[in-house]
């Protein structure tokens, strides 16, 4: 049975090129990872995401404890089976969406306890059984719980979140002992926006021995310029032999942006969902099919992308699809933007091989600025 390990190829100032091995299959890195909240990655059949380029997939525990349950999924095989996936799944603990989507949260040291977004049940979610969860459902990459703050918070309230989540790190770590051999756990550092935090919660993590480690707490509602300030800050305390993934991120310049510091994992529902609302990404930028100017572009989106999605329909079919409010119009962006988003991750990961990632920044940006003519 392999184990898990991750090994850096090759560098580009901060920036890494590396592989991370799971006894389901390994990951290229830097990787975008689609995020498949409720066991499918919406308005697509797994092996189009695999044929796509996806290595790793995000499945969600706040999620599937509420339907169909953890030990549901356990009994019928685990998540890989259930949904076909075969291939490495990565879980988020549950923390986040509790704090975006349930109601009537309480928080305590030992946990939290909320009412579903679904039917008003009362659950609780501690790190000893957000862990159970992650593992009924047999993912092989499991997450801490941590408290995710938006921002901006009061310094305070991020210091004792950050606190309590280290304190949460240790339970969850106990809690993921006994595991079989291969799934991995990372932490999550927190801090806000405050640097001194964030480099106390990376150091005290770093100590901790996890898997992997990923940076959390971003992404919720601060600047670009404020998010790249705080990988800076923490970037030199993460274990260098260790894959760094930052959560939640991001739009296509977000990942240029955070890959170049040093980040090797990334998830966004931004691909997904954007394709269920007319938006396509491309190597030209966004293009909103809705719009009228496409109604007779005989064109495909990108007649030289690698992916079929992008070459295979006249934009002024996805412009009536759209309009037409037809299923396909969902089904066919999606894959675009997923098809785009490893696109760019392939590029990103050439570049770092090929010791040019500045100047492959720099085209890609370009190409986005020159707008879709
Ligand atoms: N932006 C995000 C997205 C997902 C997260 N999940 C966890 N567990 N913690 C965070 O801080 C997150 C931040």
């Amino acid at each position: 049975m392999t184990a898990f390990s991750f090994r850096v190829h090759a560098t580009c100032g901060t920036a890494r090129l590396g592989e991370i091995s799971t006894p389901r299959g390994r990951i290229r890195t830097p990787a975008f990872m689609p995020v498949g909240t409720q066991a499918t990655v919406k308005a697509m059949y797994p092996e189009q995401v695999r044929a796509l380029g996806a290595d790793i997939i995000l499945g969600n525990t706040y999620h599937l404890m509420l339907r169909p349950g953890a030990e549901r999924v356990a009994k019928l095989g685990g998540l890989h089976a259930f949904m076909d996936w075969p291939h490495p799944i990565l879980t988020d603990s549950g923390g986040f969406q509790v704090m975006s989507l349930a109601s009537l949260r309480k928080l305590d040291e030992g946990g939290v306890t909320f009412r579903s977004h679904l039917d008003g049940s009362e659950h609780r979610l501690t790190p000893e059984r957000s862990i159970e969860i992650q593992s009924l459902l047999g993912a092989d990459i499991q997450m801490q719980l941590d408290e995710c703050l938006k921002l901006p918070a009061p310094r305070e309230d991020i210091a004792r979140a950050m606190e309590l989540s280290l304190r949460w790190a240790e339970r969850s770590k106990k809690a993921f002992e006994g595991q079989p051999e291969g799934r991995a756990l990372f932490g999550i550092v927190q801090g806000g926006d405050q640097p001194d935090l964030r480099v106390e919660s990376a150091r005290a993590l770093a100590a901790m021995d996890f898997h992997g480690l990923a940076v959390g707490g971003l992404a919720v509602g601060e600047p670009q310029d404020v998010m790249l300030a705080m990988i800076e800050t923490v970037e030199p305390h993460l274990p260098a032999a260790k894959p760094r993934y930052l959560m939640g991120v991001g739009t296509p310049d977000d990942i240029l942006e955070a890959a170049s510091r040093g980040i090797d994992m990334f998830d966004c529902v931004m691909p997904t969902r954007a394709g269920r609302h007319a938006t396509a990404f491309t190597r030209f930028g966004r293009i909103n099919l809705r719009n009228a100017r496409h109604a007779e572009d005989t064109r495909p989106l990108d007649p030289d992308s690698p992916s079929e999605p992008l070459r295979r329909w006249s934009r002024a079919y996805l412009h009536h699809l759209v309009r037409a409010e037809e299923m396909l119009a969902g089904m066919i962006l999606t894959a675009v933007n997923i098809a785009y988003y490893q696109e760019l991750m392939a590029g990103i990961r050439a570049a770092i091989a090929e010791g040019r990632l500045a100047a492959f920044r720099d085209e890609v940006k370009a190409g986005w600025a020159a707008g879709d003519l």
